[in-house]
């Protein structure tokens, strides 16, 4: 027996007619109209990739032209010059196009801030001279004579019948964008955009993302150059230049760059806004000349003063909101096995923290047994979060050892670590703001899924995605916010959104639990549900390492103290002798260590 279908939403319906009117498009316009759909259609391909790299995963880049100039230009030589089919020319330009990117990725992609942005016009404007000085690829003169498509016999040299072919050359790229988006890669890519701090906590590999996105998004140029290159026949440089990369970007901004339909959207307004333009302003104004490039300037300021994330949260704002669909319940995910109450679990011996010439951390050595919750305290300033670096492969001891389970990670980095079972939360709360509860929490999980881009754009992941939904909805659950799992991270109040790490590192089935600061903005009656919590966790087999400026919180809940003060170690041992530590009363001068709150 089946079970019944869910009856199809609003939003699906909707979706629905814009894919049916998107495909009478080509039969119902004028061939003027459908030849600027069939420009439009290539330029959304392009800018699908822009919204994968810049939008979402943050990387600028003017230099998107150029890739398609590199499919289009492959795709020419091997169809014209080696006389093969033009399907082959498609791979061709992958091949050639994800070879240069990889080339290029690998050496730029490591560049932070400006430089990135500056190397992608740099290499924007070399593709572009190679494109005009090349001999063999006509130079500025072009290349003629480009064979039509044939798909079954058929030659695609009418406009329309081209114009679907763009059209499904959209639809598949949109579509895998979005698969990729709502995927655990997806949720890591997002994580990218405000640096790799959080996407490593978890296990996530930056750069090897960093580096594939750029591909995959190059990719996408490429086929927007095949299709360019078999629509017009002949080829010059011009349309790859860097001013055609920078104004792919304006179509993203415009359109919304953190979304695949805001891509579509920018594509359709700046091209058919171009065109209008440049039909309307030399009548106008009495003259010829690229007046619309003055416009386009003029609107991309505007945009950007007044809707920041682009026209597309507009339009999401009077479409019909819809709530995650969760997937069918599966197999679990597998889980770790505790190790023994008491045994050792976390071992610092004598680490050194140097900045230049400031010891932040001085000969600290502190151990955790497997089943405890350890405090770490001191007065600010003191060296805790600098310990919580060295623990967690943000910042390696300059000397000294850290181990884990009896393995070395001093050197290890940040994602290592996490694999090995240390899952942590942040100081300053580092969520995805535009996520929900559900999908937040789900990214905690990343380093027990194993999904990549290739099966997430197919959305072949489905059995893990399930999985990870669930084992969410649970810590959700558990931490107390099971009720919100698909309201807006965005929308919690901060303590909550300090919860809510909790719940994300818990997806990660921890061995040790890391807390920076976890009451910090809680209030009296969240802060008592977060010591129930820990204690519950900790009765559940999780070890527990907290720093937080609470004291009556801390007093109350920890079964020992490590106190730092000035980068060394200045006591250690239970609430009640920390309480009587006269050197600990000293730097804590003025802090009642008396109270407990539960
Ligand atoms: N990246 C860095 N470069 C230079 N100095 C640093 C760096 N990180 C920390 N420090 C210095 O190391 C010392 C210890 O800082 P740390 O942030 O570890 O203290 P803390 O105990 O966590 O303080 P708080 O409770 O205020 O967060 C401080 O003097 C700080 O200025």
């Amino acid at each position: 027996m089946s079970a019944a279908r869910p009856p199809l939403s609003r939003r699906t319906l909707l979706a629905g007619a814009a894919v049916l009117i998107a495909a009478l498009l080509p039969l119902l316009l004028p061939t003027f109209q459908v030849t600027l759909l069939t420009n439009i259609l290539i330029s959304a391909i392009v800018v699908t990739g822009l919204v994968l790299l810049t939008g979402v995963v943050g990387l600028t880049s003017f230099g998107h032209a150029a890739f398609m100039g590199v499919g289009a230009y492959t795709t020419a030589i091997v169809s014209t010059r080696l006389g093969w089919s033009p399907w082959l020319g498609l791979l061709a330009g992958f091949v050639t196009t994800g070879s240069i990117a990889a080339f290029l990725g690998l050496i730029t992609l490591r560049m932070q801030g400006h430089y990135l942005p500056l190397a992608t016009i740099a290499w924007g404007i070399s593709l572009f001279y190679v494109f005009g000085n090349t001999p063999a690829l006509g130079g500025n003169t072009g290349l003629t004579d480009i064979p039509p498509l044939q798909l079954f016999g058929l030659n695609l040299t009418s406009p329309r019948s081209f114009a679907y072919l763009a059209l499904l050359g959209l639809g598949l790229t949109a579509l895998a964008a979005q698969f990729l988006l709502s995927s655990r890669t997806g949720r890591a890519m997002r994580a990218l955009r405000s640096g790799p701090l959080v996407a490593e906590a978890f296990g996530v590999n930056t750069f090897s993302l960093r580096v594939q996105v750029f591909v995959l998004s190059a990719l996408m140029a490429s086929l927007a150059g095949w299709l360019y290159a078999h629509n017009q026949r002949f080829l010059n440089p011009t349309p790859f230049s860097l001013s055609a990369g920078i104004e792919y970007l304006f179509m993203a901004v415009v359109g919304g760059s953190q979304y695949v339909w805001g891509g579509v959207m920018g594509s359709a307004l700046i091209t058919q806004l171009r065109e209008q333009l440049r039909d309307v302003l030399p009548g106008l104004l009495g003259q010829q000349g690229s007046f619309e490039t003055v416009v386009f300037g003029l609107l991309i300021i505007l945009v950007l003063q007044f809707a920041r994330r682009g026209l597309w949260p507009l339009v999401e704002r009077i479409l019909p909101q819809e709530r995650m669909r969760l997937l069918p319940a599966g197999r679990p995910l597998a889980g770790r096995l505790s190790p023994e109450p008491g045994t050792s679990l976390l071992k610092v011996e004598h680490a050194v923290k140097q900045f230049g010439g400031l010891k932040a951390v001085n000969d600290v050595s502190f151990e955790l047994r497997a089943g405890e919750i350890l405090g770490l305290i001191g007065p600010n300033g003191a060296g805790k979060s600098t310990v919580f670096n060295l623990l967690t492969g943000v910042n390696p001891a300059t000397s000294g050892r850290v181990s884990f389970l009896n393995q070395d990670i001093t050197r290890r980095s940040a994602g290592q670590i996490h694999r090995l079972g240390i899952s942590r939360t942040f100081q300053h709360v580092h969520l995805l703001p535009e996520l929900t509860l559900l999908e937040n929490t789900m990214m905690g999980g990343y380093a027990r899924a194993r999904a990549g881009v290739v099966r997430s754009m197919l959305h072949l992941e489905r059995h893990e995605e399930a999985a990870l939904q669930q084992e969410a909805l649970k810590q959700l659950q558990r931490v107390g916010l099971g009720e919100q799992a698909f309201e807006l991270a965005g929308n919690l109040p901060l303590g909550q959104q300090r919860v809510l790490e909790v719940a994300r590192a818990l997806v990660a089935d921890p061995v040790l639990l890391l807390l920076d600061e976890p009451a910090a903005g809680l209030r009296y009656g969240e802060k008592t549900a977060l010591v129930e919590l820990l204690r519950r966790l900790r009765d559940e087999g999780v070890t527990i390492l907290i720093v937080e400026h609470d004291m009556d919180l801390v007093m109350s809940l920890v079964d020992r103290l490590v106190v730092m003060n000035y980068g060394e170690k200045l006591a250690e041992g239970s609430p009640a002798e920390v309480r009587a530590n006269a050197a600990v009363r000293e730097a804590y001068l003025g802090v009642d260590l008396t109270e407990d709150v539960a």
